[in-house]
């Protein structure tokens, strides 16, 4: 029987992660006790997966006050400083900054009731270990969800790592790939090798292969024709950041995806726990897209292919209009447009409208 493998956990006072780096290769864990070790794993995607760096970001955001010697007076000052420290590792996956703000909002609120420096700091560790709980029951409920507009035998394409290596458990759109193997389902899934990091074949790839779970690597030029031969019944995603119309930050390359899916009337479903999804941001306008080293584009794997001195573009994300998207699958229930096409997304009880 196949195991689910996870990549975050707070044990024996400490962060540990699995390097997502070194996979598929290595299965190596790291122990972090510092904010700036959380900074530059969230930064060089040693963690990443919009929900795994927020649960990385709260524990690294405890570890920077854990031992801090302030005066009381001095302590909100000193967290909020390192809070929007962490805040600069990445910046379009919004679960990074909704993390922090939540353990912001339990420290005010400690404050407020007259709490010791103590109690603020367990209080700090108690919301980031709800964060964690929170996201394995979201991508469980995700996964229940989306069974409900699948069935055996179909095949489903999906993008980058939405997995439970991006996640506290079950991933977001990998999420219905593990619940139906329990269900004794037999789903064949087609993921994508998402150029330039890989990260559908060094990770969702490897990480259903550890589940038994039927999985079949493309190359990313590949969907349209697999999609043409009709080996694809439906095409499930994760994202970063839904603004609040809808419209949806994900790896680079999702919105050619919906444009093909589109093509061959192919239905295209965004796996978004709440957590991910943005009412403070408007369109996809205004969603902060992360460019990253040149680097990844220049080489594969430490192997350069491309000739010194060449201009090189390296989005990791890229928008997909709302209008493309079949229906957004959330922990609360699977959300369809409207008569007129627009989309009413829940949101977070912690995610108040400011
Ligand atoms: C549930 S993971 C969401 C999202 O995060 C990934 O990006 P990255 O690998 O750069 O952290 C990818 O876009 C996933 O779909």
């Amino acid at each position: 029987m196949g195991k689910i493998v996870q990549s975050v956990e707070w044990n024996n006072d400490r962060l540990i992660l699995l390097d997502q780096t070194q996979l598929p290769a290595q299965t190596v864990y790291i122990e972090l006790t510092e904010i700036v070790d959380v900074w530059e794993a969230i930064h060089t995607l040693k963690v990443r997966g919009a929900p795994a760096i927020g649960m990385a970001a709260a524990y690294g955001l405890y570890l920077g006050v854990r031992d801090s010697k302030e005066h009381e007076d001095d302590f909100l000052l000193s967290l909020e400083k390192k809070a929007a420290y962490l805040t600069t590792a990445r910046p379009t996956a919004v679960n990074l900054c909704w993390a922090i703000e939540r353990l912001l909002n339990r420290a005010y609120q400690e404050t407020a009731l007259g709490s010791q420096l103590p109690k603020i700091k367990a209080a700090l560790l108690e919301e980031a270990l709800f964060i964690q709980l929170e996201d394995e029951e979201a991508c469980r409920n995700i996964g229940e969800h989306a069974l409900t507009l699948f069935k055996d035998d179909m095949g489903i394409l999906t993008h980058c790592n939405a997995g439970s290596l991006a996640t506290a458990k079950y991933g977001t759109a990998t999420a219905p790939f593990y619940l139906a193997k329990a269900r004794g389902w037999h789903l064949k899934v087609f993921a994508g090798e998402t150029r330039p990091v890989l990260q559908g074949a060094r990770l969702t790839a490897w990480e259903l292969q550890q589940a038994d779970i039927d999985v079949t690597l493309l190359c990313d030029n590949m969907a349209a024709m697999v999609m043409a031969k009709g080996w694809i019944q439906a095409v499930i995603v994760g994202t970063d950041r839904v603004a609040a119309n809808g419209d949806t930050a994900n790896k680079i390359g999702t919105y050619g995806l919906a444009l093909l899916a589109k093509a061959h009337n192919i239905p295209f479903y965004v796996a978004a726990p709440t957590s991910s999804i943005d009412l403070q941001t408007m369109s996809g306008l205004d969603i902060p897209i992360e460019e990253r080293p040149i680097e990844e584009v220049a080489a594969v794997l430490g192997k350069r292919t491309a000739p010194e001195g060449i201009k090189i573009y390296n989005p990791a994300f890229d928008v997909t209009p709302y209008h493309l998207i079949t229906a957004f699958i959330t922990e609360k229930g699977i959300v369809h447009p409207d008569q007129h096409g627009q989309y009413n997304l829940p949101i977070h009880p912690l995610l108040q409208k400011k």
